[in-house]
């Protein structure tokens, strides 16, 4: 019968796939398990389908839109173009909503734009109001119509609706905030367009020109904010008084202030005070608590605004009971006119933009209209310099919670002295053997012999400082947490293991590649927490949201550089830039290679390469394989021990699982078998499983490469036997109990 090998049972599925639907719906796959493979296998599909906003596509959807700036149709069928590519989908429709209602937009084999009655929209007051909009704009799909799983509303500056894209694949939140930024840009420029379009269309009278005039620098104006919105992110204050100081001459208004909601003590604060014109520009940032004007949210114009969301056009402010004359009396100065607006952020009212005393006259209906769009701009603006701030603030306390951690989780004076005390001079010739124990050594002998094996293995090829590389060893001892197996212990005995490869095979590597091998066995699994990746995804942890991939061996790595950054602990610093980067950028190769998860595919590659005679360790691809595999032979090293301490190692192990799997138990989850401390009898059968699943076939592999390593299968296929006698011992004692 035809060894059991990755190669073959993935042949056998192929052909049976019903048998590999069994297993896929059966209880062995968990529910998030499954739903992971699908999340993961959409976002594969997704990601080859997503064509690059690559020049060429940037240019021909430029120049489409500017061929057809007067056609609205011609514009939102380009916008849902742009959005589509953005989320990497072809299942998107367009909606256009016009007088006569919706319609769906498609484009037909000849390239036309092709518009269908969509009786599905709901809403029949077509043009609905901002805060209106997110309520009521309803979707009753007829039933043969597949539901969107993601609708993005396109509203123009005056707060109408004029269509919807229709996603029918899952759309990721942060594609979400891309596509609202986007199409809010695109409908504004598109309502400014038209707005000229119908303008110049007009007889042209004096009125016009000043209409489109107005309407081209308000356009002009609202570019140049966006710009400076998104770079010039820094001063966020600079923007919104240049929008208030644009506002204000724009309305020809005396004084403009900006208002911001207190939700806590339920009271407005002004944020801006007061933009006056001609030099007082630049006006008081009341970010001075004392100079803060402030007042109850019932009070006053700008008070009602914000609570009822709704705009005001006062034309005699001392007439009309709802003002707030404090102010004035406070400043010396006479209200007549008020123009206030809401400034609003996800449907809530966050503050409230306000022009007083228009210069001639009362603020007529075109003021309005242009402050709303005003209102609009300055949330945009408030909410950046919120986001900015937070983040801004998230990085401070970063850095200062880093700074402490340094400080606590680098070796210390006193253990460096201690250490430096005892010096191995002679030639350890039993560390030199796989057989080694490294669990009989005591806390102070595995620093020690992990400083001998390095210089052992680099004193005649690379400089570095003794005091350096205790100091690196020390810290790297104290940045593995004391969990049950992934602990320092581990680490050391998967470095042992990689100098005593390096020792067997000394001309095999480079100093440096060396020097990385070793490096990344010592830190491959620094501050582990005991929990695998599976773990940290399906918990939604820190770690999980920085890393997609290989997440806790991104960390693993970014512990070690972390480390190496640290004063006194650059063991690498004497190697050139270069050197440094090339090493470095080893040691990331090789800490990520110890995800097991990566081990089949690097297995089935280089076992193709060295099956077919191909094998060259010059060849830069096979060299980076190798060290690859050496990396997991290393990491399971225990499957290749003598039998005592595989199976004093494996204790450990199951430890660490079962504390793994009571901790999903407690969320709710049910933990996979190997896992569950219920299943504990099933352990020398998983073991066989394991052994003869992954460690033989790595180790046949490391032996057909390194043949002085072939002694790692040996020992590996003498445990496996060990562990099936187990499992048939505990099948045997299993039937007796049940007869
Ligand atoms: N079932 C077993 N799992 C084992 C054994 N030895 C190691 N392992 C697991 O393999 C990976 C190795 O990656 P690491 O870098 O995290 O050490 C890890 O998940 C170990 O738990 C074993 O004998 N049996």
């Amino acid at each position: 019968m035809q060894g059991l090998n990755e190669d073959v049972v993935c042949e056998f599925l192929a052909a049976h796939p019903d048998v590999l639907e069994r297993i896929v719906t059966g209880p062995t796959v968990t529910r998030e398990t499954f739903q992971r493979w699908s999340l993961r296998r959409a976002s594969l599909t997704r990601k080859h389908s997503r064509k690059d906003f690559g020049d060429a596509t940037l240019e021909s959807r430029r120049r489409a839109i500017l061929d057809h700036a007067d056609n609205r149709v011609r514009i939102l069928y380009e916008l849902s173009q742009f959005c589509a590519q953005l989320v990497g989908t072809e299942a998107v429709e367009l909606v256009i909503q016009n007088n006569e209602g919706a319609f769906t937009c498609k484009k037909t084999s000849e390239g036309e734009l092709k518009l269908r009655k969509a009786s599905f929209f709901s809403n029949n007051a077509l043009w609905l109001t901002c805060l209106e909009l997110s309520s009521t704009l309803v979707l009753k799909l007829k039933k043969h119509r597949k539901p969107a799983s993601y609708v993005q509303s396109i509203i123009n500056c005056a707060h109408q609706t004029i269509g919807e894209l229709h996603f029918f694949v899952p759309v990721p939140e942060t594609e979400k905030r891309w596509l609202n930024t986007l199409c809010m840009w695109a409908s504004s420029v598109n309502y400014f367009a038209e707005l000229s379009t119908h303008a110049l269309a007009s007889n042209g009278t004096e009125e016009t020109h000043d209409n489109v005039a107005r309407q081209r620098k308000l356009a002009n104006f609202l570019l140049d904010v966006a710009k400076s919105i998104f770079h010039d992110i820094v001063s966020m204050d600079s923007v919104i008084i240049k929008v208030m100081n644009f506002a204000q001459k724009l309305v020809d208004a005396d004084r403009a202030s900006l208002f911001l909601v207190d939700a806590k003590s339920k009271e407005i604060y002004a944020r801006i005070f007061d933009v006056g014109t001609g030099e007082e520009e630049h006006s008081r940032l009341s970010d001075t608590p004392q100079k803060e004007i402030r007042f109850d949210i019932s009070k006053g114009i700008a008070g009602y605004v914000a609570s009822t969301g709704e705009g005001l056009n006062i034309e005699e402010a001392y007439e009309d009971e709802r003002f707030n004359a404090e102010v004035d009396s406070k400043t010396g100065y006479v209200t007549k006119t008020i123009l206030c607006m809401p400034i609003f952020i996800r449907g809530a009212v966050i503050g409230v933009v306000q022009m007083v005393n228009k210069h001639t006259g009362v603020f007529t209906k075109q003021d309005e209209d242009s402050f709303e769009i005003f209102a609009v701009y300055c949330g945009l603006a408030l909410h950046h310099a919120k986001l900015y701030d937070k983040i801004r603030r998230s990085e401070q306390k970063y850095r200062v919670a880093l700074e402490v951690l340094a400080y606590h989780s680098v070796c210390n004076k006193d253990e460096v002295n201690k250490l430096k005390k005892i010096q191995i001079n002679e030639r350890v010739m039993e560390l030199e053997t796989f057989d080694f124990n490294g669990m009989r050594l005591s806390e102070l002998e595995k620093p020690l012999y992990a400083v001998y094996m390095f210089r052992t293995l680099f004193s005649e090829t690379l400089r570095f400082d003794v005091d350096d590389l205790t100091r690196f060893v020390l810290t790297v001892r104290k940045n593995y947490r004391r969990v049950a197996y992934h602990n320092w212990a581990h680490g050391w005995s998967v470095a042992h293991a990689m100098f005593v490869l390096l020792m067997k095979n000394k001309s095999l590597f480079t100093p440096n590649e060396a020097l990385a091998l070793f490096v990344s066995c010592l830190c491959h699994d620094l501050d582990h927490r005991g929990k695998n990746n599976a773990y940290m995804k399906t918990m939604s942890t820190p770690l999980a949201a920085i890393y997609t991939t290989s997440v806790m061996e991104h960390h693993h790595f970014n512990q070690t550089v972390t480390i190496l950054q640290q004063d006194g602990h650059n063991i690498l610093k004497s190697l050139t830039s270069d050197e440094y980067k090339q090493t470095l950028g080893l040691i990331k190769h090789c800490i990520l290679a110890t995800d097991l998860a990566l081990f089949f595919a690097n297995k089935a590659r280089l076992n193709k390469i060295v099956d077919a005679g191909d094998f060259d360790i010059t060849s830069p691809d096979h060299r980076s394989l190798t060290q690859a595999v050496l990396m997991t032979g290393c990491d399971l090293i225990a499957s290749a021990k003598p039998w005592s301490i595989q199976t004093e190692t494996v204790k450990v192990i199951f430890e660490e699982f079962y504390d793994q799997g009571d901790a999903e138990r407690l969320s709710g989850k049910q933990p996979m078998a190997m896992m569950d401390r219920q299943q504990a009898h099933q352990l020398p059968q998983m073991q066989v499983g394991f052994m003869r699943g992954i460690c033989l076939p790595c180790y046949e592999l490391i032996g057909k490469v390194l043949p002085r390593a072939i002694s790692l299968r040996d020992r590996c296929e003498y445990n496996a036997t060990k562990w099936e006698e187990l499992a048939t011992e505990q099948k045997k004692s299993e039937e007796k109990l049940s007869t």
